[in-house]
């Protein structure tokens, strides 16, 4: 099994700061790995996943994402690699208001040849693709029409994770995603999120505080133990 993320010595400062957030040693997460990363509120856990997506300049230290040394690559490489390879569900969701649940899924191979290339490859389009996995996701037919801001924020979840998911990235980063769930919608999204991954032998990385989430995933990381710098964390 290859790896998807290695890191070593890598060590993160906002500016103007006067102690590193990050300062974490080793992390290595193979292809196909589904990880739950825990930490406190201000611990850095979103901060090390825009690390990973490539979204920040890199620290000093090794950062290899799906093995590419980020160090090595430009804003614009690093933003080519993050549309193509990497889906990212992000904590608010960020879909475009206005669009329909369909339309927000199929932007995201807008800037993604690579994503498009995969879906020709498997025989299909972006429109048959995102119905599909709208459909397996649970999002009903006519919800898949109706614009993001008139959907509920379980369904916007799905849509944000059908949008992550089309076009295969070997990397799904998924930030905090359930926090505005109840418990059995939670326990539902993970599942269902999960059995997409295990269709593609997509890499999970999972930030939530939720401990009651553990017994869903193979490994948990607590970033506190991970991490060597001792700001962070409230
Ligand atoms: N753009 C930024 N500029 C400067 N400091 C930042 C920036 N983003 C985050 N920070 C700081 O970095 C620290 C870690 O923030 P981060 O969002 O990574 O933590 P987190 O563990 O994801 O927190 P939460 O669980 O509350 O979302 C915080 O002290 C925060 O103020």
């Amino acid at each position: 099994m290859g790896s998807c993320i290695t890191l070593n010595n890598l060590s993160f400062s906002w500016p103007g700061a006067r102690t590193p957030l990050l300062s974490i040693p080793e992390l290595s997460i193979d292809q196909g790995e589904r990880v739950l990363l825990r930490g406190p509120s201000g611990s850095g856990k979103s901060t090390l996943l825009s690390l990973i997506a490539g979204i920040h300049a890199p620290a000093p230290g090794q950062l290899e994402v799906l093995g590419k040394d980020l160090g090595q690559l430009n804003q614009s490489a690093r933003d080519r690699l993050r549309a193509n390879e990497i889906g990212y569900i992000f904590q608010q969701f960020n879909l475009l208001p206005y669009l329909s649940a369909r339309d927000n899924v199929m932007l995201s191979c807008q800037f993604a040849p690579a994503r498009r290339m995969r879906l020709q490859q498997q025989h299909t389009t972006r429109e048959a693709a995102t119905g599909q996995l709208l459909d397996h996701l649970g999002l009903s037919r006519s919800h898949q029409q109706q614009p993001a801001h008139q959907l509920s924020v379980g369904q916007q979840q799905r849509v944000a994770a059908a949008r992550a998911l089309l076009g295969s990235p070997a990397l799904i980063i998924a930030d905090e995603p359930t926090s505005a769930l109840d418990e059995a919608h939670r326990d539902e999204f993970v599942k269902l999120l999960f059995a997409e991954c295990e269709q593609q032998n997509t890499t999970l990385l999972f930030v939530s505080h939720d401990a009651t989430l553990d017994r869903h995933f193979p490994r948990t990381i607590e970033l506190t133990r991970l991490n060597q710098a001792t700001g962070g964390g409230t």
